[in-house]
């Protein structure tokens, strides 16, 4: 991925974010204690936590006992964001981690990026600690702009289950050998595509889990039919689909149930919500858990 056109166009957020996380990884790197041969030191020594697989993890939610369709919740931990600014930025990951398990999230989501989402690896950490010991805990997914196995390695030492790759942002060779490093670890990652190009390609690499993002990356427009349009190139398929962004109210998830759509991933919204427990059974119109 590039910073920018050379023709004079401006960077996208994409391109910007990028750029940081480059910093922010050659910093990392060089850092004694989290140098590349330490974190696979560590990981061979077995000293990343215990991991849940996140397919079967997706497929439960407290509908799924029941005869009614269903979809899954991945909930998200998020800060603040380069299109909103603060949502919460006070939030404790610890807390809120906790309500979205009891409330039945399947996965939850936590954004690792410092510098437009406010989060940290720490941030992740805490949430995992704060599920780890309920029974069917929901699985860690390492919210994050990866392009590195370096960032995949700390996923997993930080306690993540699965991570986030964004196709728009790889090489499909990067992405190719991203998620296969992600897999060897244990991780089915969570393939981000916005249109059929991309769906393609995530296909193509074996992707089990596929999260379409209604959101326009470079103007910020969210489009809730992105992921109906592609559902089409699924259909069939052993994968699993999953809607992300702009998700706001039942009436958006009912259309996405009746598509066949397996999981929303709703961050904002969440974010905002005065009693997010009650918010969750009325956004997924889940019976009791
Ligand atoms: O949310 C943004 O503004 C954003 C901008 C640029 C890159 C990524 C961005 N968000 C990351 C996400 O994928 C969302 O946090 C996630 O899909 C939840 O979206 P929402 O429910 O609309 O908060």
């Amino acid at each position: 991925m590039s910073d920018g056109d050379a023709a004079g166009k401006p960077p996208t957020i994409l391109e910007k974010i990028y750029v940081q996380r480059q910093k922010d990884v050659e910093a990392a790197k060089a850092t004694p204690g989290t140098r590349p041969e330490e974190l696979d030191a560590y990981l061979k020594m077995g000293l990343a936590p215990p991991l849940i697989p996140l397919v079967p993890r997706l497929k439960r939610n407290p509908s799924t006992a029941t005869a009614r369709p269903s979809l899954s919740l991945m909930a998200e931990i998020k800060r603040a964001s380069p299109s909103k600014g603060d949502i919460a930025p006070f939030a404790n990951p610890a807390q809120q981690a906790l309500l979205y398990a009891q409330a039945g999230a399947s996965v939850i989501s936590v954004l690792t990026e410092p510098t437009w989402f406010k989060g940290s690896l720490l941030d992740m950490r805490l949430a995992r600690q704060a599920v780890d010991a309920l029974p069917d805990r929901p699985a860690i997914l390492r919210k994050e702009f990866v392009f590195a196995e370096y960032q995949i390695a700390e996923a997993r030492l930080w306690g993540a289950d699965t991570v986030l790759l964004i196709v728009a942002m790889l090489a499909q060779e990067q992405l190719q050998r991203l998620y296969a490093y992600a897999v060897a670890l244990g991780m089915e990652p969570l393939v981000e595509v916005n249109n059929a190009r991309e769906m393609a390609r995530a296909l193509e690499v074996g992707a089990k889990v596929v999260g379409v993002n209604n959101r326009n990356l470079h103007d910020f427009s969210v489009d809730m039919g992105t992921t109906s349009a592609l559902v089409d190139m699924v259909r069939e398929k052993d994968v699993l689909l999953c809607a992300l962004s702009g998700i706001k109210g039942p009436e958006d998830v009912r259309v996405y149930k009746e598509q066949g759509v397996n999981a929303v991933l709703v961050g904002e919204s969440l974010m905002r919500a005065t009693d997010t427990a009650v918010f969750i059974k009325k956004l997924l119109e889940w019976p009791d858990v």
